[in-house]
């Protein structure tokens, strides 16, 4: 392995990031303002308790959302200096999407939901690449199934090839292992983090599951729309005690 001594690049940064629902009575401070950057070929988590923000975070820095006030930057790209086609664009181009509800299309076969993102942007298909990512997802006996006729483990994996094979700047996965049982969500975890580990992949992952953010890199703590943690070689014991703390202040403020 060579040793790279250059500093590491940032995948996604946000800047003062706000986002404000309603007005009035009805205001909701769902961001108060997150400085954050996301750097490439690491594995985030983010965590805190229910409200805290970490959907909308992550909708914001995906460009699924539209922030308040503040920046997102995808790589170098500012996200409100972009239009609507261009948002739509930098979405297929740049960023991987793995929801809870793994989101395959129920018509198409696991082969054809994995490719489903590079026909729409009529790119090519590295066979290779995408060789690689059927083997580490351990789908190749699974290719012509369509979802209904795959487990609910089987059919995260194939999400997370889908969001792999296009090799985006970041994966953004929003409770991946949310639906699955220990077994099935240990394997989609295992998956994630050697595609950080082998292929340079970046990841930011929402999860309230200790045992889900021992897998990555990094750990960040939200309460009430802010970065109030981090937490670097996360263990499930350490982020269950750092949880615990929360759930103190919450029930006796
Ligand atoms: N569309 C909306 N309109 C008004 N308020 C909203 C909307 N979406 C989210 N909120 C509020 O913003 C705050 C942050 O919500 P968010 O969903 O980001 O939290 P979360 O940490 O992801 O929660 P959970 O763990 O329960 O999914 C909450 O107080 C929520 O009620």
């Amino acid at each position: 392995m060579t040793t790279d001594t250059s500093s590491p690049r940032t995948a996604a940064r946000a800047v003062d990031l706000a986002k404000i629902y309603g007005t009035g009575d009805t205001k909701v401070v769902a961001l108060g303002g997150v400085t954050v950057e996301f750097t490439a070929g690491r594995y985030t988590a983010i965590m805190g308790p229910s409200g805290s923000g970490k959907s909308t975070l992550m909708h914001c820095m995906a460009a699924l959302d539209s922030s308040t006030s503040g920046q997102v930057f995808i790589g170098d790209t500012e996200l409100s200096e972009l239009d609507d086609r261009e948002l739509t664009r930098l979405r297929r181009d740049k960023i991987g999407f793995i929801f809870q509800a793994f989101n395959l299309v129920p018509t198409l076969t696991a082969r054809e939901n994995i490719t489903l993102p590079l026909d729409i942007a009529g790119r090519d298909i590295d066979k290779d690449w995408f060789d690689t990512v059927i083997a580490t997802v351990g789908l190749a006996d699974r290719l012509g199934h369509k979802p209904n006729q795959l487990s609910g483990g089987q059919q995260q994996r194939v999400a997370c090839a889908r969001a792999l094979v296009s090799q985006p700047e970041i994966i953004f996965a929003d409770e991946p292992t949310g639906n699955l049982d220990s077994r099935s969500g240990t394997e989609v975890l295992s998956f994630l983090r050697r595609s950080v580990r082998e292929f340079g992949q970046t990841i930011v992952m929402v999860t309230h599951d200790p045992n889900a953010a021992a897998y990555s890199d990094r750990v960040l703590f939200l309460a009430d729309g802010r970065i109030v943690d981090e937490m670097t070689d996360p263990t499930a014991e350490k982020v269950l005690e750092r949880m615990k703390g929360f759930d103190a202040v919450g029930q006796h403020p």
